[in-house]
């Protein structure tokens, strides 16, 4: 069967037939190998010889044997093309080879083979047609100015069934790797990328001169192995187009190895396992082509050589293949061209299914197409034809906003009705001047956070939601009223401030006394203790707050938030403060020999949650603090419940409380001389005689460790207030921006509207976001939950969702402009935030894992391990394969709840059965402790951090407001 010849559509080609494949098409094309026959003219030698022409060509297809001395008859042979000796190489390529080469530059795989017995003009042939090839590859670039092509080039030889790169002998034998979308590639094969043909033409002759050459009998330069020069072009349209626009090809230009068979060679014993090798791949090949053209199914043996793996695709694969066969026209050679005719003839019963071939772009957007295909035929046969999902969606979409209209105009109404009464009473007023003014500040709610306590803030919330209700659910800021209650607040955030300082001194005051006591340390450490005390108090004899304020205007507020700011460098002082005395403490706590921890004083100290001192703590808690949730409940409880020091050992009675630390000062006690006059006095004098000295001294060391580790947890905890108090500081700077901001936009129009349900729709909307911005800026999962849990669109969670959302927007900015990093605003290291934060959230995780067994039952964790699809086996634990996959998918809202299902219940968030105050909020930042970890302080460090961020924003957006207000 003739085959059909397809060719790309390039002016300069004498297009004879219709294409096989139409560039852009989809369709696997099926057709047979073009196979053709060169007769080379007799050679010098052979016509010195005498040699006589063996073959006639009867007609452009057909060659025949001539029988000369009446020998079994060969032929007629019939190919596609038979060329006589006369014929020019450009004449066998143009018949023999274009078609199928410049099939590469429409997206076809391609490959040219010459095949044939030494010296019968492999070399000659194939390097005439890569020359045409070139040349008219070029050609077709230039007269296609509207697709861009990219040309690599390659090229290897398989020597003794070595594979060597032509580009780079010394890289060595090479591998060849199965690649599943690729199909057999040779591994580290260097791809030249073409600049132009003059640059191809330099590369071919650098693989000419690169094979491996050897003599033989035959041929003085006979090639003794196979060589592939392989183009790889790719090419797409210059212009967006919603065609297909990328293709992507290989051209093979093979010139084989001479198919006679070894002995002919008459070669020693390299020659030989030459021969025997060239025989392997060559043999290999007839026998693929021998199955293939047999039309049987079945085992092709591709894998049994080099060259029939590497191009595989080329022989009844996805190519478009021609094999010019060459021989020799002498009778001496005459059985040696039967063979090779004999070749060509099963070649041309071989089919190949060439199809186009597109980038990975193309085939997504085909697979897309596909898809889209599939869901309207799916729809087309849907019970509703007509509600198509994007109909469904643009339909939700009117309606929510025909809904919002109707809000907006029945508030309209509203304000109206609203206003005619105002009139009405304007009117009245006038009549009765001693009318009591009811429309007052007293009626305006403002939405401010409280840091009192909880009954406080409670009531405020109550005040606030009837003074709403009053208005008609209308939710009203007005600024001065505003500013009042937030300078009020941030007189009270500085009241704490000033107390926690207190209490710092308090603990060094301690713990200096248990130094004395105890004589514990060195000297050094009592004299550093006493610096430091003397250094807090110092700062609070400069930070005194005047106690009563008075805010007028606008003025007096701008002028409080630069004080505040000009504050933080006193937070920041008392932050380092505590850190020395934490410093302190470690060193004192080195002093006790290694062996005092012991696992009984660690079980005593993690279960009983005793506090040495009855310290100011319990007169000083109703002003403290407090959340449910904040690692101050674990500790308020103990003091609530006792703050008796108990020995850990026994059920002793040795009680190290303030007075009896009073008592002991100046009365030191030396355990060399086994004196334990420093408890004299103490209940420990009450136990019975028989308890030895020794035993004693071990109780009192034992007990005088636990009073330091207890300052060192106080301390702890004063640190993680601190922490607190900068949020709850920062939060209202924000506000008193957001204040500002609303008061400039907002100049004629005095009070701010929004109806409960515009706020509902905002608030969703808002929510959504912050839940992105949360996780693009890797902010702590419990924080998520927290916020996630407390803020369910009430009215009252305005302030905060505003406050949440713009810190965040100003966090992702930043952490976007990271690559600009603008140091002269940001200060730090930017670069080192983004990592830190990932630190943090992986750390986080890692904590929450660890609390997965303790805090959810086996069945609660397997329905959990069920529904979050976590596998009994794998490389991570499964509780931190559980936690890893929490609040992970931003835009998934059922994903977001049930990750903060799980949270919540991790950390114990509300476990406690208190309702939360949303006021409490940003108390409740620290996961609940359990002081037994120090989670607590790394969430609250991670906190600091992000505020650090925050920080320079707000002192940036203050100083620029100040400025613009001046
Ligand atoms: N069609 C032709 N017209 C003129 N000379 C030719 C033709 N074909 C081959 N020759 C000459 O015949 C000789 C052998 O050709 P060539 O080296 O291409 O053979 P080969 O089949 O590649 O041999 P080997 O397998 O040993 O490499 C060369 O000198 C070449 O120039």
């Amino acid at each position: 069967m003739k085959m059909t010849i397809g060719t790309p559509k390039t002016p300069s080609s004498k297009s004879r037939r219709t294409p096989a494949s139409t560039p852009g098409g989809l369709k696997v094309q099926e057709e047979k190998i073009l196979v053709t026959v060169r007769v080379r003219p007799l050679s010098a030698k052979e016509l010195a010889a005498y040699d006589l022409v063996a073959w006639d060509i009867t007609d452009e297809n057909t060659i025949v044997s001539k029988n000369l001395y009446h020998e079994r008859h060969a032929g007629p042979y019939i190919f596609d093309k038979v060329f006589d000796p006369t014929c020019s190489t450009w004449k066998v390529y143009e018949e023999g080879a274009r078609d199928v080469a410049l099939s590469a530059l429409s997206g076809i795989n391609a490959t040219i083979f010459a095949y044939g017995q030494t010296n019968s003009g492999k070399t000659f042939t194939i390097r005439g047609i890569t020359e045409n090839a070139v040349k008219d590859i070029y050609e077709h670039i230039k007269i296609n100015p509207a697709r861009e092509f990219a040309l690599k080039f390659s090229a290897l030889e398989i020597y003794n069934e070595t594979v060597v790169d032509l580009l780079n002998r010394e890289s060595g034998p090479l591998r060849l790797l199965d690649d599943p979308e690729k199909g057999t590639i040779v591994e580290k094969l260097i791809e030249e990328v073409v600049k132009d043909d003059q640059h191809l033409r330099h590369l071919i002759s650098i693989c000419e001169a690169n094979r491996q050459v050897g003599e033989t009998a035959l041929n003085d330069k006979s090639s003794r192995s196979h060589q592939i020069i392989r183009l790889t072009i790719q090419s797409s349209l210059r212009e967006n187009s919603r065609c297909v626009k990328s293709f992507l090809a290989s051209l093979n230009l093979v010139d084989l190895a001479g198919s006679e068979r070894a002995t002919q060679t008459n070669a020693d014993g390299t020659r030989l396992k030459e021969g025997s090798h060239i025989n392997r791949s060559l043999l290999t090949l007839a026998s693929v082509i021998r199955k293939l053209s047999g039309g049987k199914r079945g085992h092709v043996p591709y894998r049994d050589s080099k060259l029939t793996r590497i191009l595989q695709t080329s022989i009844g694969g996805n190519a478009r293949t021609a094999i010019i066969c060459t021989i020799s026209p002498a009778l001496s050679h005459v059985e040696q061209s039967r063979n090779t005719l004999s070749f060509a003839t099963s070649a041309k019963e071989v089919t190949n299914t060439a199809q186009v071939n597109m980038v990975v772009a193309e085939k997504q957007l085909v697979k897309n197409l596909q898809k889209q295909v599939a869901r309207l035929e799916a729809e087309l046969q849907s019970p509703e034809p007509s509600a198509s999902s994007h109909l469904r969606s643009l339909l939700r979409e009117k309606e929510l906003k025909i809904q919002q209209m109707e809000i907006e105009i029945n508030e309209l109404k509203r304000q109206r009705d609203l206003a005619q009464s105002q009139i009405e009473l304007e009117r009245s007023a006038h009549k009765e001047p001693k009318a009591s003014n009811h429309h007052g500040p007293s009626r305006q709610v403002v939405k401010c956070l409280s840091f009192s306590n909880e009954d406080e803030s409670i009531s405020a919330r109550h005040g606030a939601k009837a003074k709403a209700r009053n208005l008609g659910s209308k939710a009203v800021r007005q600024s001065a009223t505003s500013s009042d209650m937030l300078v009020e607040e941030i007189r009270k955030l500085e009241m704490r401030q000033r107390q926690l300082g207190e209490e710092a001194s308090r603990a060094l005051d301690l713990l200096l006394k248990e130094v004395a006591s105890q004589r514990l340390g060195s000297e050094d450490a009592a004299e550093t203790i006493a610096k430091h005390l003397s250094e807090i108090k110092e700062l609070h004899a400069v930070s005194s707050i005047p106690e009563k304020i008075e805010i007028r205007d606008k003025a007096t507020l701008k002028e409080e938030i630069a004080r505040l700011n000009s504050q933080e460098s006193n937070i920041a002082f008392l932050e380092e403060k505590l850190e020395n005395v934490q410093r302190s403490i470690d060193k004192l706590v080195m002093y006790f020999p290694s062996g005092e921890d012991s696992p009984a004083l660690k079980t005593s100290w993690k279960k009983k949650k005793v506090l040495p001192f009855t310290l100011s703590n319990t007169a000083n808690m109703p002003h403290l603090i407090r959340s449910p949730c904040s690692p101050m409940s674990s500790s308020c409880k103990s003091v609530d419940y006792g703050t008796e020091n108990r020995a850990p050992e026994m059920n002793n009675h040795v009680v190290l409380g303030d007075d009896a630390l009073q008592g002991q000062k100046g009365t030191p006690c030396s355990e060399q001389t086994n004196c334990i006059s420093s408890r004299e006095g103490t209940p420990a004098q009450k136990q019975p005689s028989s308890v030895s000295v020794k035993k004693l001294q071990k109780m009192f060391k034992k007990a005088t460790e636990e009073n330091i580790r207890s300052i060192k947890a106080y301390v702890t905890e004063l640190k993680e207030r601190v922490a607190k108090l900068q949020y709850q500081k920062q939060l209202l700077v924000c506000q008193v921006l957001e204040m500002e901001a609303n008061e400039a936009s907002n100049d004629e129009v005095e009070m701010i509207d929004q109806s409960p349900m515009s706020w509902s729709l905002v608030f969703e909307e808002q929510r959504k976001e912050i839940i992105m911005l949360w996780h693009l800026c890797h902010v702590s999962i419990v924080h998520r939950t927290q916020f996630y849990l407390l803020f369910r669109g009430d009215p009252s969670d305005q302030i905060y969702v505003e406050v949440e959302f713009r810190r965040l927007r100003w966090l992702e900015q930043h952490l976007d402009d990271l690559g600009n990093a603008s140091p002269a605003l940001l200060g730090d290291d930017p670069a080192s935030s983004v990592s830190s934060s990932i630190k943090a959230l992986k750390q986080e995780r890692e904590y929450l894992a660890k609390r997965v067994s303790s805090k959810l039952a086996a069945e609660e964790r397997e329905l959990l391990y069920l529904k979050w699809n976590i596998p009994p086996e794998g490389k991570q634990k499964r509780r931190l394969q559980l936690v890893n996959k929490l609040w992970t998918d931003p835009l998934n809202m059922q994903h977001v709840h049930e990750s903060a299902e799980v949270v919540a219940k991790l950390v114990g968030f509300c476990e406690s059965g208190e309702p939360v105050s949303r006021e409490m909020f940003e108390l409740n930042f620290v996961s609940p402790c359990d002081k037994k970890t120090w989670m607590g302080w790394n969430l609250i460090s991670n906190l600091l951090h992000f505020d650090k961020l925050q920080l320079r924003l707000f002192k940036y957006l203050v100083e620029d407001l100040l400025a613009t207000h001046s």
